[in-house]
């Protein structure tokens, strides 16, 4: 990749990885390299490595969409995920992945997931009763704190029962929550580590993490040992209930979805793929005991945190909320005050796609992902870039091996693609059919052309269920209360914490994520 231009080297044996991890604003590196360097860059990884740096719309879809398997998560990536949720959905690949995409992908179809909606909408009315109950009007609240919560309770009915919004005590909630306690940025030392680990053999990486073992290697088997022992205790109750065709006996914990027939959801998906003849579908013991730690790790905080960022850019533009909430408003008028809300009512409120879009295109809960090449290949791009020596280049050739970071926060503020103001909150680019973005859509991601969810065979399984999740909830909020910014306004910093990009008060870094916002209640609600 030599001859691919590249912000300069300081240090060899660190490159570029100690700055990028450690960076104040997240993005900040990236945003400035990608300005200066074009759509591809090269940055340097520790040791002399050379990284592949895309952003580049045709690049990323060749690498995710075309690529398929091609492009395989880096081995250091796939052991991580293990330490941290077990062998499930995120850690499989090859066929593996296959099998357990196929096991779990009935769970997640659409048709499954509307079935989901009076829990999310049960969820979102309960939180707004507990801030009815706890804050008088026109106060701050940390919405913040509370969102996860409701997130967290969401996939806790699975029976896990979690009473987030409750305050019950929970060891596996506790072990979620300060998994990430001791492993905010990385040192030197670690940074060198990780880049051994890459590069040495699995046997010797295998010993030595037998032998040195860190605080956070402590919290990471703490969460998976919890998650999975739940999960175990929950598959075991209900495994005894499970009728001859394989289907779960209604539990009174699911009366939500009482009378519904050929239940799909989580739990039934995994009863039925720890019973499946069939190998292409089966899960062997701890593959279905690692869904659950997979799950609840990937699903509960990155949507909490997304809301929230969505729900401080509405405080910001007052316009945009009051427009947002005269839609919700004129919806529930037409269907009338006691009805519930379906997934069509959602679902036929441009404005509420598109200040969701927009929070998620933003502010993406995971800032980059990485691949390496399986094969030679050659990279083709959307948009040229300039050689080290003068030439314009429209494809990149790379080697088999090559580590290719896919800057997913960096393609959603491309202005290729995004038109001038991609760096601005402006809900409206996916209304406007003349509006820069509507004419360059790039095929890319799952959800409005944004990166947020990933893209092609290993995009986010879960991103319908946060959509409807974050639609629900979101409805339920603007109906009942105002947001607004506390007086003075608010210095927010984007922060790396644990896998997101979180919200932090700048000078307050250690009073971890916070976004405390005026609520004001609605009288309408009050009624
Ligand atoms: C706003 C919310 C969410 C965002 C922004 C998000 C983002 C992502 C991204 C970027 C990936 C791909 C990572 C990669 O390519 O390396 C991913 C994968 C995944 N997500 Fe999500 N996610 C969200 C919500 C959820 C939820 C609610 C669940 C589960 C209930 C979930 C479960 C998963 C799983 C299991 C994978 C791995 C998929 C695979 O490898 O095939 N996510 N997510």
């Amino acid at each position: 990749l030599k001859y691919i231009q590249g912000p300069p080297v300081l240090s060899w044996l660190l490159g570029h990885e100690y700055e990028l991890a450690n960076q104040a604003e997240v993005g900040d590196l990236e945003f400035k390299w990608f300005r200066d360097y074009g759509t591809v860059f090269r940055s340097a990884g520790c040791c002399g490595e050379d990284i592949l740096m895309v952003s580049d719309a045709e690049a990323l879809h060749h690498i995710l969409n075309t690529g398929g398997y091609r492009y395989p998560k880096t081995k250091d990536a796939v052991r991580f995920i293990r330490q941290i949720s077990g062998r499930g959905l995120t850690w499989a690949q090859g066929v593996v992945h296959q099998r357990h995409k196929k096991a779990l992908s009935p769970a997640f179809s659409e048709s499954q997931l509307r079935l989901l909606l009076p829990l999310f909408q049960m969820y979102s009315e309960k939180l707004a009763l507990r801030w009815r109950e706890r804050f008088a009007d026109n106060q701050i609240i940390d919405i913040s704190h509370w969102l996860p919560k409701v997130t967290l309770d969401v996939l806790g009915s699975f029976d896990f029962q979690f009473g987030s919004l409750d305050d019950k005590a929970s060891d596996l909630r506790v072990a979620l929550q300060t998994m990430f306690a001791s492993s905010q940025r990385p040192s030197k030392f670690t940074t060198l580590l990780r880049a051994w680990k890459r590069a040495l053999p699995d046997s010797i990486v295998e010993w030595f993490e037998a032998v040195y073992v860190t605080e956070e290697d402590i919290r990471f088997k703490a969460y998976v040992d919890a998650a999975k022992g739940a999960a175990r205790d929950l598959l075991d109750k209900n495994t005894s209930n499970l009728s001859a065709n394989g289907e779960k006996i209604t539990q009174e914990s699911h009366d939500y979805l009482k009378g519904v027939e050929g239940k799909k959801d989580m739990l039934n998906m995994l009863l039925r793929s720890k019973a499946a003849e069939d190998p292409k579908k089966r899960l062997d013991d701890d593959e279905v005991l690692s869904q659950v730690s997979t799950m609840i790790f990937a699903g509960f905080e990155i949507t909490a945190c997304t809301l929230t960022w969505i729900i401080y850019e509405l405080s910001r533009n007052l316009e945009d909320q009051q427009m947002l909430r005269a839609e919700i408003d004129a919806v529930r008028e037409k269907r009338g005050d006691d009805a519930g809300l379906t997934s069509n009512d959602y679902d036929s409120m441009p404005f509420l796609n598109a200040c969701i879009k927009e929070g998620l295109r933003l502010h993406p809960g995971v800032q980059f992902t990485t691949r390496k090449a399986d094969l030679d290949d050659v990279v083709p791009l959307s948009q040229p870039v300039v050689s080290t020596s003068g030439e314009v280049m429209k494809k990149i050739p790379v080697m088999k091996g090559q580590r290719v970071h896919i800057a997913i926060a960096a393609y959603n503020r491309s202005p290729s693609v995004w038109g001038p103001d991609a760096d601005q909150w402006k809900p409206s680019r996916y209304l406007d059919s003349a509006s820069e973005s509507k004419k360059q859509q790039s095929m890319i991601g799952v959800f409005g052309n944004v990166m947020s969810f990933g893209s092609g065979v290993r995009a986010c399984i879960g991103w319908r269920f946060a959509v409807i999740e974050m639609q629900a909830i979101l409805v339920c909020l603007l109906t009942q209360f105002e947001f607004q910014l506390p007086p003075g306004g608010l210095d927010i910093q984007t922060v790396p914490l644990r896998s997101m990009n979180a919200p932090m008060l700048r000078g307050k870094l250690d009073q971890g994520l916070q976004m405390p916002l005026v609520v004001k209640r609605r009288g309408r609600a009050d009624a």
